[in-house]
């Protein structure tokens, strides 16, 4: 074993980085085993130098994460600050100064992965982030290296575990959307301003970077189409029962059935109970893979917290040492396929639509009439009056496949007729 140590320079040292700083304190001699060097915490930049850290030396701890990186002696940058600047620029600095780089940052590898990936090429550098998507569940590696020689059709998954914490308590209690914030608030799982998570944009940063990697093509965080959580009700989940089914925010990835095009989606979806999707409870994540040799996979885990996200830390960092002591990098970004990324438009699902009808004669037959005139065909439909309403019915239609596009021109003819009052709730059904 080589006695000199591998230099880390830790950037942020909050939920993340103070378990990358325990474990590697306390894991020493097991990762110098594997790595076949010791590793060496080189310096800790953080925003609150006066703030007590268990575990850190004092004499290593600075406000100068610029300084640190282009110290011109560190092996490998671990950058767990977040958001885009000044990590970015961070991240960059260390590449010119010989440094690999491990993030945690899937808001930046979303926006600018490909022009970090160019530049961790230019300087020879490796770059890891298994830690950005889906937190300790091995992904990025098992889509990158293990399945780098099938060929992934799909890869569908729930990856933002506040918001499943959410719809597992309304599923469960019957609770509605605040009052299921309100307590993920409460227990820690929300953050005070939970827009990133609710919002989907957390999940479709997770989505751009797993559809990039699947298909080898690349797909950047505008290619996403991305609605929220916010508008689920508790009758959206009664409607979900009925029907055999639960509702997840899903991070859908797709090639198209042509294999010429793909999409990428996050959006709130029923899917049926006996879907392994389904069984995903509190704030787990877990993705469905599909691909030709392989078929079915599945990967579930802890998405987030200190401890497991600090696990896919660690493990790139044992991988980037590794490639450093044998002068080799790792797979860099894989984009020579360029499949060109389709609007949400084309993609083609299912969908449960539930109207607010006048409840009189030949009602269905005018709604079944536009329906059959965008293409659109139902495969079931439910009516059910309504005790306190003024001769209004609920009427939920479930139709066979059709494209985004033909549901929207549907949606929008069955606003304009008398009959219909309202459009309570249109959602899409996956995995069946
Ligand atoms: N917390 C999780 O469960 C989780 C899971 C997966 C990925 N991540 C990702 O890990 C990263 C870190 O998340 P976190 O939860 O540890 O966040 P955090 O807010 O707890 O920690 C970030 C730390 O960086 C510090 N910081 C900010 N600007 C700095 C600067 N210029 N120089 C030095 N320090 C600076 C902050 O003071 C803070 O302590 C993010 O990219 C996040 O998306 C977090
Ligand atoms: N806010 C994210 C953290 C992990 O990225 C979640 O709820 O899953
Ligand atoms: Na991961």
């Amino acid at each position: 074993m080589r006695t000199r140590p591998l230099k880390v320079a830790l950037l942020g040292c909050g939920v993340v980085g103070s378990e990358v700083a325990r474990i590697m304190t306390t894991h020493a001699d097991d990762l110098a085993a594997r790595i076949g060097a010791p590793v060496e915490l080189a310096g800790v930049a953080v925003r609150r130098p006066d703030r007590v850290r268990a575990g850190i030396d004092p004499a290593l701890v600075t406000t100068d994460a610029t300084a640190l990186v282009k110290r011109g002696d560190i092996d490998v940058v671990v950058e767990v600050i977040g958001g885009i600047e000044p990590a970015r620029s961070l991240i960059t600095a260390a590449f010119e100064h010989g440094a690999s780089v491990v993030s945690a940052n899937k808001a930046l590898l979303a926006q600018d992965g490909a022009a970090l990936h160019a530049a961790a090429e230019e300087h020879g550098r490796d770059l890891y982030y298994e830690a950005a998507v889906a937190g300790a569940i091995p992904l990025i590696r098992p889509l990158r290296e293990s399945l780098a020689g099938d060929k992934i059709n799909r890869v569908m998954g729930i990856v933002n575990g506040t918001t499943n914490f959410i719809l597992d308590k309304m599923d469960s209690t019957g609770a509605g959307y605040q009052e299921a914030l309100d307590e993920a608030t409460a227990l820690g799982y929300a953050e005070a301003d939970p827009t990133a998570d609710v919002e989907g944009f957390d999940a479709a940063a997770k989505a751009a970077i797993l559809a990039g990697i699947a298909f080898h093509t690349r797909v950047r965080l505008d290619d996403v189409h991305r609605e929220g959580m916010t508008e689920v009700t508790a009758a959206d989940f009664a409607s979900a029962k009925a029907m055999g089914c639960t509702i997840k925010l899903l991070a859908i990835c797709e090639r198209a059935e042509d294999g010429a095009s793909v999409t990428a989606r996050v959006h709130p979806a029923m899917i049926p109970l006996t879907h392994p999707l389904a069984s995903v409870r509190g704030a787990y994540n877990a993705v469905f893979v599909e691909s030709d040799a392989a078929g079915q996979l599945m990967f579930y885990g802890p998405g987030a917290g200190g401890a497991p996200t600090a696990s896919a830390v660690l493990g790139d960092l044992v991988a980037v040492c590794r490639n450093r002591l044998d002068g080799s990098t790792g797979p860099g970004e894989s984009a020579y396929a360029a499949l060109p990324v389709s609007p949400m438009g084309e993609v083609v699902t299912r969908y449960h639509i539930s109207l607010d009808v006048a409840d009189k004669p030949g009602v269905l037959a005018q709604v079944a009439t536009v329906f059959a005139e965008h293409g659109v065909s139902i495969d079931t439909v439910r009516q059910q009056g309504r005790p306190d309403s003024d001769g209004e019915a609920s009427l939920v239609v479930v139709t066979h496949r059709a494209s985004d596009a033909a549901l929207g021109g549907t949606v929008e003819a069955l606003r304009k007729l008398d009959t219909v009052r309202g459009v309570a709730s249109i959602m899409r059904v996956e995995g069946e």
